[in-house]
């Protein structure tokens, strides 16, 4: 059968045509490799294609855990440090449009696990990151680089991810558009992060300028705002790493910070192969000691004060272990391993008194292991269940003697996971730096919102469809009605 309009079927592919690349360029895509201590994960960002740098146009649209535990673990077969990557990059590719691949900037930051291994075995710690390295350039996307994080970084860029995606870096919303308006000091939120080996503190504080203690400092000018930030890692006080601090020593452990009945032999290389606390390592033969649970809170407290140094500090003010610290202020997000924590136990909610909370902390604790095992085995890995009393009792020790919040200030904590979709952690920040997404200046002119921007592109995209259309159909060939004589 013959069609009647013979030219709608190009027009169609032609608009077909035309909407895949409108959608496709609309969007770019960013992916950061966060390898950590205790394992790596992925994430790949998204925003809008346009650039006007405007805040809060960058979002999570995929995170991919990779199987098994962090590169540093991989030293004896350096090779599978980069094998364990591949399902997530494999991920990463499905979940890009092809056509962006080779412009996604790729970038891998390894944090304390790999830290630690540098400082104990610096030419193993090469072979990971060579090994990791082959695999990202195996892959079509743009390889930024595959580098060791320092904790300040680790700490400055949390603190930028969670000031971002809570808009508090620069604008206020009216009617539709967003201007720049008298933020800095007073809106910023402070970060803590609990790894599994280090942990850091990132806050401004009005009475810190950086000339006290100035490695704690780092200066941003953000949208036309100066900060400057106090940050500090502490490694080895990642929560993996605090728990093999406070677990030294003899033979038989009673330890309060598990459960009563908990009852588990183990070799004393496991806790004691870390530079965290290989010097403590106790001058006995025997190659295993029983870790029994004792289930008191208030004696898990002492021993986990013990692991932090309170006598020494030659500054002002100091939090531990004679490093500085200034007052603390405004509101802190705390996230990673303080999220996990305080959610498994049902204590996010700060504005709980405190005391509520130690007391359930303490009755928790008190629980049986066989009474903790029954209720929870089939949904936690029994790993993570055995350790939340000490893991929690860890949290609110390092919060309250460590940084000094008070019952009062505790109510200023938010325990967070994920602010808008995205996850807290230093991952955001780091990317936004890395592509310069975030101006020093603020941007001259209120820039449109996202939706406005759609819009206009849909109708610039309609005009010139039209456009097109007009001028096809004015050159298309058309029957002649008049006469003709030849
Ligand atoms: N659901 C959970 N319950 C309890 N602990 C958890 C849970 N999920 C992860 N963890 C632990 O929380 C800690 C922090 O995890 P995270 O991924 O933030 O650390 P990391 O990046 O491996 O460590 P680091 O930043 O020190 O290199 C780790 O010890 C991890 O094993």
């Amino acid at each position: 059968m013959k069609e009647k309009n013979p030219w709608h079927r190009p027009v169609t592919i032609i608009i077909t045509v035309i909407g895949v690349i409108a959608i496709v360029t609309l969007v770019t895509y960013g992916i950061v490799l966060d390898a950590g201590s205790s394992h790596t994960s992925l994430y790949i960002y998204q925003w809008p294609a346009e650039k006007d740098n405007n805040t809060g146009r960058v979002e999570q649209k995929h995170h991919c855990q990779v199987a098994g535990k962090g590169i540093s673990s991989y030293t004896a077969t350096p090779y599978k440090a980069g094998e364990s990557l591949i399902s997530c990059l494999k991920e990463a590719k499905e979940n890009i449009p092809q056509k962006m691949h080779p412009e996604t900037p790729l970038y891998l930051g390894a944090t304390a696990g790999m830290r630690l291994l540098k400082l104990e075995n610096s030419s193993a710690s090469d072979e990971v990151f060579k090994a990791v390295e082959k695999t990202l350039r195996g892959f079509p996307f743009s390889y930024q680089g595959a580098r060791l994080l320092a904790g300040q970084e680790e700490g400055a860029f949390g603190w930028v991810t969670v000031n971002y995606l809570d808009d508090r870096l620069t604008q206020v919303s009216m009617g539709g558009f967003k201007y720049t308006s008298v933020h800095g000091n007073e809106s910023a939120k402070g970060a803590l992060d609990l790894g599994g080996a280090s942990t850091q503190i990132s806050f401004v504080s009005d009475e810190y300028n950086g000339s006290e203690s100035p490695d704690n400092a780092v200066s941003f000018r953000l949208y036309g705002y100066d900060y400057t930030l106090y940050t500090h890692s502490f490694l080895c006080y990642g929560k993996d790493q605090a728990l093999r601090l406070a677990l030294s020593g003899p033979t038989a452990i009673m330890d309060p910070c598990f459960h009563k009945g908990y009852n588990e032999t183990k070799h004393y290389a496991a806790v004691y192969d870390s530079p965290c606390v290989s010097d403590q390592k106790p001058q006995i033969v025997s190659e295993t000691f029983i870790h029994l649970g004792g289930g008191n809170f208030t004696q898990c407290q002492e021993v986990i004060k013990s692991v932090f140094n309170f006598t020494s500090c030659r500054y002002s003010r100091c939090s531990f272990n004679g490093i500085f610290q200034p007052p603390l202020q405004g509101q802190f997000g705390a996230f990673s391993a303080y999220f996990f924590v305080m959610n498994f136990l049902n204590l996010t909610d700060t504005s709980v008194p405190l005391k509520t909370v130690m007391q359930k902390l303490s009755d928790y604790c008190a629980t049986p292991w066989t009474q903790v095992c029954a209720y929870f085995k089939h949904d936690i890995p029994l790993k993570y269940l055995a350790e939340y009393c000490f893991s929690g009792t860890y949290i609110l020790t390092l919060m309250m003697e460590g940084y000094n919040f008070t019952s009062e200030t505790y109510s200023s904590i938010k325990y967070i996971q994920k602010i808008k979709n995205s996850d807290a952690g230093w991952t955001l920040g780091y990317m936004l730096n890395l592509t310069n997404m975030i101006p020093a200046e603020a941007p001259d002119s209120p820039p449109l919102t996202y939706t406005s921007y759609v819009s206009v592109v849909t109708v610039m995209a309609i005009l010139l469809f039209v456009i097109f259309i007009l001028i096809l159909y004015s050159l298309w060939p058309k029957c002649n009605t008049e006469p003709k004589i030849i």
